[in-house]
């Protein structure tokens, strides 16, 4: 099912208040892809994400959202992260619970998952550390693990890389890979060029409004249009 829509935002207007955070966004986004959304601070990255997530209700325009699971959203850093007294290893299980089994027990198939997401994101040696005493790379590294674990066909990441050295850049791109190559549609906020010149496609915001889309071929990336007035 790669390259199907899998989004379709038509007319998005999003308000805080009397601040418009997001101003008649359209966007398509397709399946499989890794799409990063760019833009300085204060441009509507989170916003959008937050309505991706349905955690947000747009006050104008329409969202379609094609997921056959309930989109996973990784967030910079939950407000809940410093008191929590939680291990990575724990931490990480969390994305293996739904919301409706939220007192199941986990069984062999989902420690499986966790271990090997951990393995896979080189914090396995942390799993029974604290997460409140790690690095923030390290923290990064265990809630983008949270967020895989829970399987989703929609992956939303708030900056998943903004912490990480060198090393753990090159080990979340290839993750991503992996991901996007399974089918899983990944969105990303970011402020790395780098980041979204790697990307399927890269949306550009800039005061709550989409100033640019771009999407690569496989030969090369082309600028396809300027967008909205
Ligand atoms: N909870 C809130 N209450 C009021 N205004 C908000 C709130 N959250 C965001 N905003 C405003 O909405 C606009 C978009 O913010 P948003 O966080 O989506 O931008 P961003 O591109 O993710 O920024 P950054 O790169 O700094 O994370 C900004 O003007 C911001 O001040």
């Amino acid at each position: 099912m790669n390259g199907q829509p899998v989004i379709s935002m038509r007319g998005v207007t999003y308000r805080y208040g009397s601040c418009v955070a997001l101003d008649d966004v359209s966007l398509t986004i397709e399946s499989g892809t890794l799409v990063a959304l760019v833009g300085g601070n204060g441009s509507g990255k989170s916003t959008l994400l937050g309505i991706l997530a349905d955690l947000l209700e747009p006050a104008l325009g329409s969202v379609e959202c094609r997921t056959r699971r309930r989109p996973a959203i990784v967030f910079q850093r939950p407000k809940s992260s410093d008191e929590l007294p939680l291990t990575v290893c724990e931490c990480v299980s969390i994305g293996r619970y739904g919301p409706r089994r939220l007192f199941r027990r986990l069984g062999g198939a989902d420690r499986r998952i966790v271990t090997d997401l951990m393995e896979r994101l080189e914090i396995d040696h942390l799993a029974g550390r604290q997460f409140r005493d790690l690095s923030g790379g390290q923290q990064q590294r265990t809630l983008l693990a949270q967020g895989l674990a829970q399987q989703s066909d929609l992956l939303l990441l708030d900056e998943p890389t903004s912490a990480l050295d060198v090393a753990g850049q090159a080990i979340v791109d290839e993750v991503l890979r992996e991901a996007t190559a399974a089918g899983t549609t990944v969105v990303h906020a970011t402020h790395r060029l780098e980041d979204a010149v790697r990307s399927d496609q890269s949306v550009e915001l800039a005061a709550g409004r989409v100033v640019h889309v771009s999407t690569r071929t496989d030969a090369a990336r082309t600028a396809t249009r300027p967008l909205q007035k």
